[in-house]
């Protein structure tokens, strides 16, 4: 059976729409793969079945079958493809909806009939002019009118898009003096809506562009926040587009208008040529686009009578600009586009030097969304692909992401589907499973050890070195209690750690993850109310002790102890295919480069090898083990000094096998896998469903990686511990919350939140152009939440802007003061899995690189000892990207030369203070003289006090809050 065949099967056995959406991806990613011929008889096999049975009826009207007409009119030979939607089209499903519409134009794009793409248009704006705004419903089609036409097709539409007046040819080539004022373009767009009329204002009219008046009821004008926002950009200079004569004044355009703003002499300001800007061509142009942003929210009058009602329908609008959101790029002269395109290419190929180059295949396989759109780095989509990939390779942009995601473990998952029908999973419970989490505890038997919090242990405590055997049964719902009761482990120590290195490890003592004296007895199954459990009196037990902090007890209170209900479970009698567990094998993952990894896995376990990571995230330098922070070793000594977090569960068995659209179980839960979400260098993450509807993020790794779960669960502890308000919101809000861990012996499940609006980079990407409020609001927040990692003694290890999470949107009605403070957090650090803890490995430096490719610290390019500084490198180079939408490298070759070859626009209110962060956080002298993080929070803070504008902060988050949607998965 071929691939398609067993999708096809499994679409045929489950109608429902879910499994047809997965069904549409995996078609699409094998349509880059299997020949034309044999892709169409599939997808007409496919619409046999569709379009006649009855239980297809929901999935043959929705739009995602769209995604399989497009394959069909891309192999469609005879009837071509504008055929297959004129074919379409007479079916009727489709009548209401934008998507079927823009694809079907496109078609005529394709074809270059512009008389049948305008005849499509008219008919989407007569469709659905009831159900959406006209600008959105020309906004796709005026992308398609830009990447297939090359005249001047403005006239087409009636929403007015001033980005296309800067790629005007009367402009191009011009003197850069030439400039548009903000009013000027907002003046030359107001469309002639009924000249009878001569009270509304528009070109060759008399009236006053007034602020207060917009809409008519004949049609629209400006919104108060686009006329107030040009009003503000003419004043102030800044970020906007002045248009001059010769001489640079300002002139208004139509000689003939009286509009208040050039009516006022002192407004008729020379405006000083930027040396810089006459110097840097065309890059200084394409920053000259339009920052006058429509407002997100429809207006009262959202939904107007179209601007051209018949007696205006033969009439050619005036020239438009853009009063519209949609920053895209228009089409504009050959010679420019040339010269612009040419001026990304150099980019593009700038951004490819930190990465492996695409091939040309996967280059041909872009649709045309991933066409490069001049001018706007970040904003082209093909930009965005590039600059992610360049910045990592985790996420691609977009339909192509998606597919390179997913085809493998799609593909991966088709071909094991009937082989894993059958499987059964034994979840039988091993006391001890990994070495990483063992636990030596004083106690003669594991029965003696009492669930406690901070529990003291005696590591070295010779009568009980030997191994305890795990019980032959245990109940999984107490599965925390059985690892606490994990023996003491028999390897040997490490050649050249040793147990000094480790902050209160020392050989002998007893010792507390956080020391404290003095402070009384608490049983935390009192706090758990388990004491009916437990049989024997108090006073038998070992003391342990709390730390001098509620929070603590507070934080373990709230956490779910265990999600798995209580069963017995018969522990697998029969040994388990490896005699030691994998993740003790695949020690160091991350000194291993791709190779040594597969061949690990290949060594430690020939029949069950999956990967779960991407080979091409993965750094292929040995660290030599003594300068090594991450150690598996050292890592496992590290976790043994405190207890396991309560919602870690180990297991014997290896995990489940995970795949898209299908379910598992651990420790009693069900999990039932949707999509895949992200795939980095070690794990596939999953959005999962629990058995209470709860949505939830399944970060699937191998080899398992149980200390992640440590570090967070550390971070969390340590936070609140400190008692201060800001700790705890930062804890609660910004630090990945590990909610169930399912340790396997060759792979880890950690459950986490789901974060629908994707990361920080995905939003990025989105965002067709930074914004310095929105810049400044994350880079503050970004620099706080380091600040108290770095205070709880923990590097993170890894910090770029795929590892920040959006935990929600902008809400507008936040008070302006607040903004800077600390209620309106957005951001969550996740992927701990390279973390450090500095606060058990005082006063060591490391050495050696491997971290993600393009974020290494000049500490690690030069060979020079690093402790904290791949963080601060990580924020400075997160920074860069949040400023200025790309990618930038590390220039420079000795300590105080160094810094990032960031291009920020000299008007950019950010730009002295992150060239400034650049410098001090790239150039740190040595592990005792770190920078701080106040230097960043403190001048991004003042540049926001001084500059803030509620308008242009209301635009900004609304832009920000939609890339929040697009970045949905
Ligand atoms: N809780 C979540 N909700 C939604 N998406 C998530 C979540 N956690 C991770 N992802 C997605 O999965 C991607 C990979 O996750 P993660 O960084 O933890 O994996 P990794 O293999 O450790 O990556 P890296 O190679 O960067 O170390 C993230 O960049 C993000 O896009």
């Amino acid at each position: 059976m071929s691939d398609f065949d067993v999708a096809f099967k499994f679409l045929l056995e489950n109608p429902t729409m879910e499994v047809f959406i997965g069904f549409a991806t995996q078609v699409e990613m094998m349509a880059s793969r299997i020949p034309s011929d044999e892709m169409k008889s599939n997808i007409l096999k496919v619409f046999t079945s569709i379009l006649s049975d009855r239980k297809f009826h929901e999935i043959r009207v929705n739009e995602e079958v769209l995604r399989i007409y497009n394959l069909l009119a891309g192999c469609s030979q005879r009837l071509g493809a504008t055929g297959v939607y004129e074919q379409i089209e007479k079916k009727g499903y489709f009548e209401k909806s934008l998507k079927f519409h823009l694809q079907w134009a496109e078609q005529y794009g394709k074809a270059n009939n512009l008389e049948k793409f305008k005849h499509v248009l008219d008919l989407a704006r007569d469709r659905l002019k009831s159900t959406m705004a006209n600008n959105k419903i020309e906004a796709g089609f005026r992308d398609l009118a830009d990447s297939y036409f090359k005249d001047d097709v403005d006239y087409l539409f009636l929403d007015p898009d001033n980005t296309m007046a800067i790629f005007d040819s009367r402009y191009i080539g011009k003197p850069k003096n030439r400039r548009r004022s903000s009013i000027n373009m907002l003046r030359r767009g107001c469309p002639v809506v009924d000249p009878t009329k001569k009270n509304f204002f528009g070109p060759k009219t008399k009236s006053l562009l007034r602020s207060e008046f917009l809409d008519g009821e004949n049609g629209f004008g400006t919104s108060p926040e686009e006329f107030r926002f040009a009003l503000l950009n003419d004043v102030a200079g800044d970020e906007m587009d002045i248009e001059m004569d010769e001489e640079t004044h300002i002139v208004p355009n139509n000689k003939t208008a009286d509009f208040s703003i050039v009516k006022n002499e002192n407004r008729r300001r020379q405006l000083s040529i930027v040396d810089e800007e006459r110097n840097t061509s065309d890059e200084a142009d394409s920053e000259k686009k339009s920052r006058i942003y429509s407002p997100i929210v429809a207006t009262k009058d959202a939904i107007r009578v179209p601007l051209r009602n018949a007696s205006f329908l033969n009439e050619k609008p005036p020239t438009t600009i853009t009063l519209s959101s949609d920053t895209k790029l228009s089409a504009f002269d050959n010679e420019s586009f040339g010269e612009i395109e040419k001026d990304n290419n150099e980019k593009l190929r700038e951004m490819e030097s930190g990465r492996k180059e695409r091939t040309s295949s996967e280059s041909e396989k872009s649709t045309r969304s991933q066409k490069s759109n001049v001018g706007l780095d970040i904003l082209a989509e093909n930009n965005c692909l590039e600059a992610h990939a360049a910045f990592s390779d985790t996420v691609h942009i977009g339909k192509e992401r998606t597919m390179m995601h997913e085809e493998h473990t799609m593909m991966e998952d088709l071909k094991s589907l009937a082989s894993t029908q059958n499987v059964t999973t034994d979840f039988s419970v091993y006391c001890d499973p990994d070495p990483t989490f063992v636990v030596h505890s004083n106690a003669v038997n594991s029965e003696d050890v009492p669930r406690g919090l901070n529990m003291r242990y005696d590591e070295q405590s010779p009568e009980h070195q030997e191994v305890l055997k795990p019980k032959p049964v245990v109940e999984v719902g107490a599965m925390d209690d059985a690892s606490y009761n994990t023996p003491p482990s028999t390897k040997t120590t490490e050649k050249y750690w040793d147990d000094s290195l480790i902050v209160g490890f020392t050989p002998g003592n007893v010792i507390t993850s956080t020391p404290a004296a003095h402070i009384p007895f608490v049983n935390v199954e009192d706090y758990f109310g388990n004491t009916q459990n437990i049989e024997k009196p108090q006073e038998e037990r070992p003391q342990f002790v709390i730390p001098d902090a509620t929070g603590i007890l507070q934080n373990r209170l709230n956490r779910r102890k265990s999600t798995a209900p209580a069963k017995q479970v018969e522990v697998e009698t029969k040994p388990t295919p490896f005699d030691e567990s994998l993740s003790e094998q695949l020690g160091r993952r991350l000194s291993l480069g791709p190779e040594e990894m597969a061949n690990k896995l290949v060594e430690a376990a020939p029949v069950e090898v999956e990967e779960t990571g991407r080979k091409d995230r993965r750094r292929s330098e040995v660290i030599r083990q003594e300068n090594n922070p991450w150690d598996e070793n050292l890592r496992a000594r590290i976790m043994r000094v405190v207890p396991t977090p309560t919602n870690m569960h180990e297991f014997e068995t290896i995990s489940p096998k995970i795949l898209a659209m299908k379910s598992f179980e651990a420790g009693g839960e069900t999990y039932d896998i949707r999509t895949l979400l992200g795939q980095g260098g070690y794990a596939k993450v999953y959005k999962a469903i629990t058995e209470e509807k709860k949505m939830v993020a399944v970060k699937y790794e191998i080899p398992s990686c149980a200390w992640e779960v440590y570090i967070c669960d550390q971070m969390r502890t340590r936070l609140l511990a400190r008692n201060d308000l800001t700790t705890q919101i930062i804890a609660n809000q910004c630090i990945m919350q590990v909610t169930d861990a399912y340790i396997f012996s060759n792979a880890s499940l950690l459950v986490n939140e789901y974060h629908e609006f994707g990361s920080l980079l995905d939003n990025i990407n989105n965002s067709k152009d930074p914004n310095w409020h929105i810049s400044c609001f994350l880079l503050v927040q970004l620099a706080k939440i380091l600040e108290q990692v770095h205070e709880c003694g923990i590097v993170h290890g890894d910090i770029k802007p795929d590892n920040f999470m959006i935990t929600r949107k902008i809400d507008m009605g936040w008070e302006a003061d607040k903004l800077m403070g600390t209620d309106v957090f957005v951001v969550k650090l996740i992927d701990w899995g390279r973390a450090i803890d500095m606060s058990r490995l005082k006063e060591r430096e490391f050495k050696g690189r491997a971290g993600t490719e393009g974020f290494d610290c000049p500490e690690m390019i030069d060979g020079r000892g690093w402790t904290y500084q791949p963080d601060f490198f990580g924020y400075a180079a997160t920074m860069t990207v949040l400023i200025s939408g790309t990618y930038s490298k590390v220039v420079g070759s000795e300590l105080g030369d160094y810094s990032l070859d960031v291009d920020i626009k000299r008007r950019n209110k950010l730009r002295d203070p992150a060239m400034e962060i650049v410098k001090d956080y790239l150039n740190i002298p040595s592990c005792s003289q770190l920078p701080k993080w106040s230097t960043a929070i403190d001048s991004f803070t003042n540049v926001w006090r001084e500059n803030f504008d509620i308008s242009a902060w209301r635009q900004a988050a609304a832009k920000f809050n939609e890339a929040c949607e697009k970045s949905k998965k």
